[in-house]
């Protein structure tokens, strides 16, 4: 883990090379929907993995079958609220409940406009209550212009105040870190890595593309289905 030296408490994974090597699979754009998917998947867990790393630990005594021993309880695990940006971070979510099975669960949904607005429409808000012993993980895969998780996170703070506010994302744009840490400079930012730039479209560079239409396939606008019959 890698601490970013723009920011206060922003983390990429450049330091590894499993995660790396993931990153690119999902970079390609050979890689299908079923990679895709798996790879996010693994993405949730590992780096799910690593933001154990940075928790309390509290150590403890235990009978073995032999003999009493000392071990350890990561408390903060048990304390997690994981928030699912819809649609790209359900994948994510998959690995990242791996490693923390105890977490509840929100999810909402978020859909971005088009540039230069990029509006973003928020129709579907389930969050559970937030207590001051939570670790609230907002896991989106992409941050390009901060938009979207700007607006999630002022949704997520109506449920409470939690311990720690964490974002966990795959790509992220130095724009969108910037935005969100204006925002809320509380929040911590964990990416598998920060590419270089936006597009005028508001794509980051190189990027992966459309996350949520690679994972799940291109939406069809309903104008464009074949008429069918309506039976009176
Ligand atoms: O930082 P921003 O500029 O706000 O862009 C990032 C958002 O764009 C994508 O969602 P999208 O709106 O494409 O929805 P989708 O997951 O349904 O494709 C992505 O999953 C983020 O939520
Ligand atoms: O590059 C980007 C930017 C926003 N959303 C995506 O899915 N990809
Ligand atoms: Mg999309």
């Amino acid at each position: 883990m890698i601490k970013d030296e723009r920011w206060e408490k922003v983390y990429s994974f450049d330091d590894s090379p499993y995660l790396m090597e993931i990153l690119t699979e999902l970079r390609n754009k050979e890689t299908d929907s079923i990679a895709f998917r798996k790879g996010l998947v693994k993405l949730g867990r590992f780096m799910g993995y690593e933001i154990i790393k940075t928790m309390d630990i509290e150590k403890i005594k235990i009978e073995t079958p032999l003999e009493e021993t000392e071990g350890i309880i990561v408390k903060d695990r048990r304390n997690i609220v994981i928030v699912t940006v819809l649609r790209a971070a359900v994948p994510l979510m998959e690995g990242l409940v791996k490693v923390f099975e105890h977490a509840r669960i929100g999810i909402v949904s978020a859909s971005r406009g088009k540039a230069p607005k990029f509006e973003i429409e928020m129709n579907y808000i389930k969050i559970p209550q937030i207590t001051p012993e939570d670790t609230v993980i907002i896991a989106d895969p992409m941050i390009a212009t901060g938009s979207t998780l700007v607006k999630v996170i002022e949704e997520v703070k109506k449920y409470g105040t939690p311990k720690r506010l964490i974002v966990l994302g795959v790509l992220a744009a130095p724009e969108g870190i910037e935005r969100i840490k204006e925002e809320f400079p509380e929040a911590e930012i964990f990416v598998t890595k920060i590419d270089r730039e936006l597009n005028s479209k508001g794509y980051i560079l190189p990027g992966l593309g459309d996350a949520g239409d690679r994972a799940f396939g291109a939406p069809i606008k309903i104008s464009t289905l074949p008429q069918v019959h309506t039976i009176e």
